[in-house]
């Protein structure tokens, strides 16, 4: 995937990849190695001009409306409660504009009953701005899952939060993986987020962006917080940080 046309930016090249369904997949690599192209490549939001990109058994050749994403700026729309926030990729995709308009009651409770999963029970019909940063993070995950993705995209969901709460988030999602089939996808620069939440971790590449190495993340789930504190999980994260660094140097 070039931007800018011939002479432009390989953002990433030979970048192969395969997430099993259901699987919970984390990506980490230098900064500007080509992670968020590889989400929108995924997303259908770019299309590469070399290669293929499948999801569910479909090549990719346009936006696909079965993926959610979230991305590190919720970017909720100031002047829309939180719940219409969250019911707003339903009114933007052709296909569930039909049925929100016939089923607003069913989809409004399903709102409501995901904002209850992530701990924001009653908070639908609060601006935005009435919410603190890691609350508005968490109705953005209400939003990327309105529509029952089967793969759910995050970039860097939790990174502008403070420990705690990225914490507390990393359960939620945990949580929300454990309790349905959903797909996974995490781009992240926080290395025992990736290794907390994860199945399988690929690593890539300085850009342009390939994937150096994939790792089989081997502790039992469910995961609890106290896990980070064992030795087998540092030795995880500290060799994932000497991948990168050696992926730095060689860039
Ligand atoms: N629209 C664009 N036009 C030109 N170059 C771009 C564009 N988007 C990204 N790039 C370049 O492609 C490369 C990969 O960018 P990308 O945002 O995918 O990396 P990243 O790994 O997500 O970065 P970071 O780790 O800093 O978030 C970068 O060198 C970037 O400058």
């Amino acid at each position: 995937m070039r931007y800018g046309g011939a002479g432009g930016t390989l953002a990433v090249s030979g970048l192969d990849m395969k997430v099993e369904r259901g699987a919970f997949a984390a990506v980490v690599g230098p900064s500007g190695c080509g992670k968020s192209t590889l989400m929108k490549l995924v997303t259908g939001l770019h299309i590469p001009q070399a290669g293929n990109v499948s999801v569910a058994g479909r090549q990719v050749t346009e936006p696909v409306s079965i993926v959610g994403m979230a991305f590190q700026n919720p970017t909720m729309l100031p002047w829309r409660t939180t719940l219409d926030n969250i019911l707003l990729p339903l009114e933007i995709v052709e296909k569930h504009r039909h049925r929100l308009r016939k089923h607003k009651k069913d989809y409004v409770a399903k709102a409501e009953a995901l904002l209850e999963t992530v701990g924001l029970k009653g908070f639908g019909d609060k601006y935005p701005w009435q919410l603190s940063g890691g609350m508005q993070q968490r109705a953005n995950l209400c939003r990327a899952l309105i529509h029952e993705p089967e793969l759910l995209m995050l970039d860097e969901p939790f990174g502008a939060l403070d420990a705690f709460t990225r914490e507390e988030l990393w359960c939620v999602i945990r949580d929300l993986h454990a309790a349905s089939d959903v797909t996974i996808i995490l781009v992240t620069h926080d290395l025992r987020e990736a290794v907390f939440l994860a199945d399988q971790i690929f690593v890539m590449s300085a850009r342009p962006g390939r994937i150096l190495a994939e790792h089989h993340v081997p502790f039992a789930r469910p995961r609890e917080l106290s896990v980070m504190y064992e030795p087998a999980f540092n030795e995880m994260v500290q060799g994932l940080r000497s991948e990168i660094a050696e992926a730095r140097v060689a860039a």
